[in-house]
């Protein structure tokens, strides 16, 4: 672990980290389900919130790298903190269980983030585990707010016509710019479901990561979970684990899904090597520099 986190800040584990997979299946089945309801009842059900983070992130509002906003990408955020009104949406939009598949993977996702963090921070040689781990851990500080959150990712096929962005000569677009996450770890599911099955290119291996001047491919490897490390791991470890830029460049042609769960520090935390700075402050800026304001109505 500390080889790959050192190397390229990528690595899978074997698994999904302890998650039982039908939690990951019920809750792929059930992000599908809501991205199946169209536009605008999606974004009167629970339009994205830039105070908490929540709720339905529409086409065309958020840019992860700088250039233009991500291609035919949706999501649905279900920060730890404000998960309730997100579910009550899915809930009424799609049904019940719909909602609780989602609040269980994020309950499952995060327990199995803090297993990981102990192992991280011993792979780091961290000289206070026990407090890094407790800085991520809501049952450690109950009154604490933290900006961890679940993801839904959805990223629907493209056509000419929605005129964004070149189709490169491998038939991909840049479905999400490059960009480092912003907490600490990121624990990305991912699944066959959106591949183009009359494209024999088409593969969900969509994750590329910057290793020197190469984007890598991350393989889809069933019943793994992938890891990476954000901003304030990179922080944490004052740079021996680095946050890798990363992409995801996709089949224009191709549906794609991925549930990520953003691991964050309680909010009061402060950022090691920036003085001053808290990891709630941290999250609130480069959110403020990923979301624009008019969600495009496609
Ligand atoms: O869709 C994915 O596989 C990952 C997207 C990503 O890197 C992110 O949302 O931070
Ligand atoms: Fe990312």
């Amino acid at each position: 672990m500390r080889d790959a986190a050192s190397r390229t800040g990528f690595f899978l584990v074997d698994d999904f980290a302890g998650v039982p997979r039908h939690v990951v299946d019920a809750a792929f089945d059930a992000a599908a389900r809501f991205f199946t309801a169209d536009t605008t009842t999606k974004i009167a059900a629970c339009a994205w919130e830039a105070e908490t983070n929540a709720g339905y992130v529409a086409i065309g509002r958020e840019r992860l790298g700088v250039s233009h906003p991500d291609v035919g990408k949706e999501a649905l955020n279900l920060p730890r903190d404000s998960a309730a009104t997100v579910l009550a949406a899915v809930a009424a939009t799609t049904d019940k269980a719909d909602a609780d598949a989602l609040a269980a993977l994020l309950d499952a996702a995060s327990a199995a983030a803090l297993a990981l963090l102990a192992a991280i921070g011993e792979a780091m040689g961290d000289d206070d585990i026990a407090a890094f781990v407790a800085a991520h851990d809501a049952s450690a500080a109950p009154a604490a707010t933290s900006g961890t959150t679940l993801r839904a990712l959805h990223y629907s096929p493209i056509t000419d016509s929605d005129g964004v962005v070149a189709v490169d000569d491998d038939g991909c677009v840049l479905r999400a710019g490059a960009h480092t996450d912003y907490g600490t770890i990121t624990l990305l599911f991912r699944d066959d479901r959106g591949v183009d099955d009359n494209d024999p290119a088409s593969t969900s291996d969509d994750l590329e990561v910057l290793v020197g001047n190469d984007w890598i491919r991350v393989p889809v490897v069933r019943n793994t979970v992938v890891v990476n490390v954000g901003d304030l791991l990179h922080d944490w470890s004052t740079g021996l684990f680095p946050s890798t830029l990363h992409r995801v460049r996709g089949r224009a042609t191709a549906h794609r899904f991925a549930l990520a769960l953003f691991v964050h520090p309680h909010d009061h935390i402060a950022v090691r090597n920036m003085p001053g700075l808290t990891a709630g402050d941290h999250l609130r800026s480069r959110l403020e520099a990923s979301y624009t304001g008019t969600p495009s109505q496609s």
